[in-house]
C-alpha cells in the first residue's frame, strides 16, 4: 500500500528539515518553490522550452544531446548574483530572465557564432515565490527568442543566495572564431549596440531618481545585437568581444592579448539623447553632459555592444560606428609594454568593472 503523507507532514518537514534557521517564513509554503518542491518545479519550468533544430534531446535526462553542426561548439559561462548582478527591487524576475540569456548569448555573439542552447543552473532560497522562478523562465524563454536559442537543461539547488549560473553554445557554421587576439596595427575599432545606457540606468537606480525609460530598460533587459557577431566574423573582423565591464576596459583585453596598442576618439562617441537626459537628470554640472556621457560610454559595463576591430578600408554597415584606430607599435616598444587603450592620445577616464574590487 502506497504510504501517506499528510500535507501538514510534508510542509513541517520542509521548514524543519531543509532550511537554516533564518529562512523560516510566514509566506505560504504552497506559494514558495519550497512548499512546490524540486522536482515539480523543474517539470514547470522545462516545459516551457521550444525544441529547435539544435536539440537532439532537451530536458529530463542525465543530460541534454545538442547538434554540431560544425563538428566545433562555442561554450561560455556567466553567472548573476543577487545583489551583485541585479536587485529583486530594480529587476522584475523576467527582467533578470532576460538579461541572464543576454550576457551569455553577448560572448556568444562576441566569438562570430550563433547562439544555440542555454543550460541554466538556478540557486535560490526555498522561499523564493513560485511565481518569481516562472516569470524569470518566461523572460529566458522570451529572449532565447529574440537570439534564437533554446534551453535544454539546467539544475536547481537552495541556497541562501539567488544564483544563475548560465552556460552558453553556440555554433560558428563553419566559419573562422573571432578571438581577441588578432587585432593588427591600422585597423579600425568599430562598436555595434549601445554603450553607456545601462550604467546610466543603474546610477538612476542606486540614486532612486526616475529617469530616461531607455537607460533603465538596457540596464533592465541588455539588448546585445546577436546577429552582429556572425556579420562582423563574415566583415574580416580581427578581433571582437562584447562589453561587460566597460569599452576601455574591455578593449584592454584585446589590445594585451593582440599585442597592440588602441586609441580612441571621444568624439566618435554620440552619446544618445536619453543618455545625456540621464546625465542632467542625475544632477551633472550644466555644460559638462556631453563629457560626463561620453565617460559613461567608455566605461559603463553591462550594455553587451559588440567592439570589434577590422582591417583598414573594410565596408561596415551603418550601425557599426567607428570608435578608434589600433596603434602602429612602435619599433622601441619593449614586449609587455604594449596593450594600452588610450583616448584621444591621452589618460583614459578611470572605471570599469572589475570582481573583488568592491568587498
Ligand atoms: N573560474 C574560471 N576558470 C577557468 N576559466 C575562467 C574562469 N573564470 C573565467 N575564466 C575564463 O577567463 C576568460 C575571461 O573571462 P571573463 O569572465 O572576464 O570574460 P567575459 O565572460 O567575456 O566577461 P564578463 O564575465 O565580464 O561578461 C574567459 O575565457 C573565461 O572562460
Ligand atoms: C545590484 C547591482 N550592483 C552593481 C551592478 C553593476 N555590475 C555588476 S557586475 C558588472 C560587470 C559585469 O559583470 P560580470 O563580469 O560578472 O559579467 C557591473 C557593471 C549591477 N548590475 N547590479
Ligand atoms: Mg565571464
Ligand atoms: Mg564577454
Ligand atoms: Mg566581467
Amino acid at each position: 500500500m502506497a504510504k501517506k503523507v499528510s500535507a501538514l507532514a510534508t510542509a513541517s518537514a520542509e521548514v524543519r528539515g531543509h532550511a537554516p534557521e533564518r529562512h523560516r517564513t510566514l509566506i505560504p509554503v504552497q506559494n514558495t518553490i519550497g512548499g512546490l518542491g524540486e522536482f515539480t518545479l523543474i517539470t514547470r519550468v522545462s516545459a516551457q522550452f521550444p525544441t529547435t533544430d539544435d536539440v537532439i534531446l532537451g530536458p529530463g535526462d542525465d543530460a541534454a544531446i545538442v547538434a554540431a553542426p560544425d563538428g566545433r561548439t562555442v561554450a561560455t559561462t556567466d553567472m548573476l548574483v543577487e545583489g551583485r548582478h541585479f536587485r529583486r527591487e530594480w529587476s522584475s524576475a523576467r527582467d533578470v530572465g532576460h538579461r541572464a540569456v543576454a550576457q551569455n548569448f553577448a560572448d556568444i555573439a562576441a566569438m562570430g557564432a550563433r547562439p544555440t542552447t542555454l543550460l541554466i543552473g538556478f540557486a535560490a532560497p526555498h522561499d523564493l515565490p513560485v511565481e518569481w522562478a516562472e516569470e524569470f523562465t518566461a523572460g529566458v524563454r522570451d529572449e532565447c527568442a529574440v537570439a534564437g536559442g533554446t534551453v535544454v537543461g539546467g539544475d536547481m539547488v537552495g541556497s541562501d543566495t539567488l544564483t544563475l549560473g548560465i552556460t552558453a553554445l553556440g555554433d560558428l557554421g563553419g566559419a573562422d572564431p573571432v578571438r581577441r587576439n588578432g587585432a593588427r596595427p591600422g585597423d579600425v575599432v568599430a562598436c555595434t549596440g549601445p554603450l553607456g545606457l545601462s550604467a546610466a540606468g543603474l546610477a538612476l537606480l542606486e540614486q532612486g531618481i526616475d529617469g530616461p525609460a531607455l537607460c533603465l530598460s538596457e540596464h533592465r533587459r541588455p539588448s546585445p545585437p546577436y546577429t552582429a557577431g556572425v556579420e562582423a566574423a563574415r566583415l574580416g573582423a580581427t578581433a571582437m568581444l562584447d562589453i561587460s565591464d566597460g569599452l576601455v576596459q574591455d578593449l584592454g583585453h584585446v589590445a594585451r592579448a593582440s599585442a597592440v596598442d588602441i586609441d580612441l576618439d571621444s568624439m566618435s562617441l554620440r552619446p544618445d539623447p536619453e543618455l545625456l537626459e540621464a546625465v542632467r537628470v542625475l544632477g551633472t554640472e550644466p555644460g559638462r553632459e556631453q563629457e560626463v556621457a561620453r565617460d559613461l560610454m567608455l566605461t559603463g559595463g553591462e550594455d553587451h555592444a559588440l567592439a570589434a576591430t577590422f582591417p583598414p578600408g573594410a565596408e561596415l554597415p551603418g550601425h557599426w560606428y567607428t570608435v578608434g584606430r589600433v596603434e602602429q607599435v612602435s619599433e622601441e616598444a619593449q614586449e609587455g609594454t604594449v596593450g594600452d587603450v588610450t583616448v584621444d592620445g591621452g589618460r583614459p577616464p578611470s572605471g570599469g568593472w572589475s570582481h573583488f574590487d568592491r568587498g
